[in-house]
């Protein structure tokens, strides 16, 4: 087994990528590649600068140039965005529909790609998103396509939303995520879809626990199953 291996887990919003993937890197002492965040950096970035989703060239300059640092801390890893803490301003909903926007871009997408196969080749590597397994590591050591229906994806949401403190419409939830569902599923390029050689989770039934030890199953490293 390749000490670099690499273990990718696409699927939809609320699916439990997020968190899963986390739980995975920890147990197998990986690096993370959150790459949903890069998407909400520019997102983010582009809603700062007023850069409209149909300026194109902009925004897949506003990827290229991001000045993002990842840094570990007691509260887990924060996001800074020129200098910026913005490990919670990345996740307003707000933020969420414009990722999903620009995340359809060719140009955006391209501008992504190297940043995000970066990761790859220092230790194991753990990533997270819509298309790790089909597009940015076609040639992933294991990937995993973890889904759910979209009532307990939008539950879990609701759930994680409240808990952070903020006032959540249900019904306002649920369409944003059907949107970003159909969005992240029928654009050209690099589209949601499980890699032919994904294994698929469903965890509408299953708790976090439960789906940490059905990847655990699959995926083995040097020195024997984990
Ligand atoms: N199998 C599960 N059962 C119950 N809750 C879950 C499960 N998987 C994830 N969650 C919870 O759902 C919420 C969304 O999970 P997250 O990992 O952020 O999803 P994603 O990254 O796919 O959008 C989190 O609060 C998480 O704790
Ligand atoms: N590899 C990726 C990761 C995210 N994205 C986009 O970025 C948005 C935010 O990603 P995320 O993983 O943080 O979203 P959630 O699953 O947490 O809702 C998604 O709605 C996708 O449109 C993508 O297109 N490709």
């Amino acid at each position: 087994m390749n000490k670099d291996f690499v273990v990718t887990i696409d699927g939809p919003s609320g699916a439990g990528k997020g968190t899963l993937s986390q739980l995975l890197a920890r147990e197998l002492g990986a690096t993370l590649l959150d790459s949903g965040a890069l998407y909400r950096l520019v997102a983010l970035s582009s809603l700062d600068k007023s850069i409209a989703v149909d300026s194109v060239d902009e925004l897949a300059v506003c990827a290229r140039d991001l000045d993002v640092q990842f840094s570990s801390s007691a509260s887990g890893v924060r996001i800074l965005l020129e200098g910026r803490d913005v490990t919670t301003a990345i996740r307003d909903e707000r933020v969420s529909m414009q990722a999903s926007a620009i995340a359809a871009l060719e140009p955006v997408r391209a501008a992504l790609l190297q940043r995000q196969r970066d990761f790859a080749g220092h230790g194991p590597l753990v990533a997270d998103g819509r298309d790790m397994g089909t597009t940015v590591f076609p040639r992933a050591d294991f990937k995993f396509y973890l889904t759910a229906s979209a009532e307990a994806r939008a539950q879990r949401r609701y759930a994680q939303l409240v808990a952070a403190g903020e006032t959540v419409d249900m019904a306002r939830l649920v369409a944003d995520i059907e949107a970003r569902d159909e969005r992240d599923q029928s654009r050209a390029s690099s589209p949601l879809r499980p890699a032919p050689d994904a294994r698929i989770i469903d965890s509408t039934e299953l708790n976090i626990e439960e789906v940490l030890q059905q990847m655990l199953l699959h995926v083995s490293v040097p020195g024997g199953a984990c």
